[in-house]
């Protein structure tokens, strides 16, 4: 269970997200809301990545008192990642499989499965943005990740790859019982998203808050 108590985030003394309450199960949800409505400011907070107001857990660990250990098991991938253009993507990932004490085999499964080892050895700066992309969303499934988030995995990525994000969202969840927050400015109905990938929840964006679609 993820569960959010009396959050807020703001930027310039203007409040992007507040919440008070919300418990979200485990299981596979997403999250829809206009460009801007805050989906990727929330996702930042519950990574770790960005400081707020409030508490968060996830499987009773505390962002702040269990720092270490919450941030071994919750993993994100950026909407629109920036990395350092001279890095290659294998620096960038070997560096983040070690940190995430990744077992051995696990980022070479991932780089041949997802196709990133054509190129991984080339430098950021000369990758496309799918390229790119495509190196954020394997960043996430690296280590022992108990909640992976995925901010809006279905822009940038062509259909193959977007079929094999959906494959390993899938096997993650049910072989190692991974929960997943997805995020999409899109009516995800439309593109049958939620058949393919059994979505639990949906949450919507809106109004500086975050709130179950019933
Ligand atoms: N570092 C920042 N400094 C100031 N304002 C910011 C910052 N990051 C985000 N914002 C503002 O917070 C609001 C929410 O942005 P956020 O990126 O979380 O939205 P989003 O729902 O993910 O949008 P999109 O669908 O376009 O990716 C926007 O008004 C944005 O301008």
């Amino acid at each position: 269970m993820l569960k959010i108590e009396n959050f807020s985030k703001k930027y310039n003394n203007h409040t992007i997200i507040a919440i008070e309450e919300l418990s979200i199960p485990e299981g596979i949800h997403w999250f829809k809301g206009v460009n801007g409505s805050g989906k990727s400011t929330f996702f930042r907070s519950v990574a770790g990545i960005i400081p707020f107001d409030g508490k968060i857990l996830w499987k009773n660990l505390d962002i702040r008192k269990d720092s270490v250990n919450y941030r071994m098991k919750v993993n994100m991938s950026e909407a629109d990642p920036a990395y350092p253009d001279y890095l290659t993507g294998y620096d960038l990932l070997s560096f983040i499989a070690q940190a995430k004490q990744a077992a051995p085999s696990q980022l070479n499964q991932l780089a041949e499965k997802i196709g990133v080892d054509i190129y991984w050895k080339s430098p950021i700066g000369t990758y496309s943005s799918g390229m790119l992309k495509k190196i954020s969303l394997l960043s996430a499934f690296l280590g022992h990740p108990s909640l992976i988030m995925l901010d809006e995995p279905l822009i940038t990525i062509d259909k193959n790859s977007v079929a094999i994000i959906y494959d390993l969202v899938k096997e993650y969840a049910l072989n190692q019982g991974v929960s997943f927050l997805l995020s999409s400015h899109q009516d995800f109905l439309t593109g049958g998203y939620e058949a393919k990938l059994s979505i639990k929840n949906i949450y919507l964006v809106q109004d500086q808050t975050i709130t179950q679609q019933v």
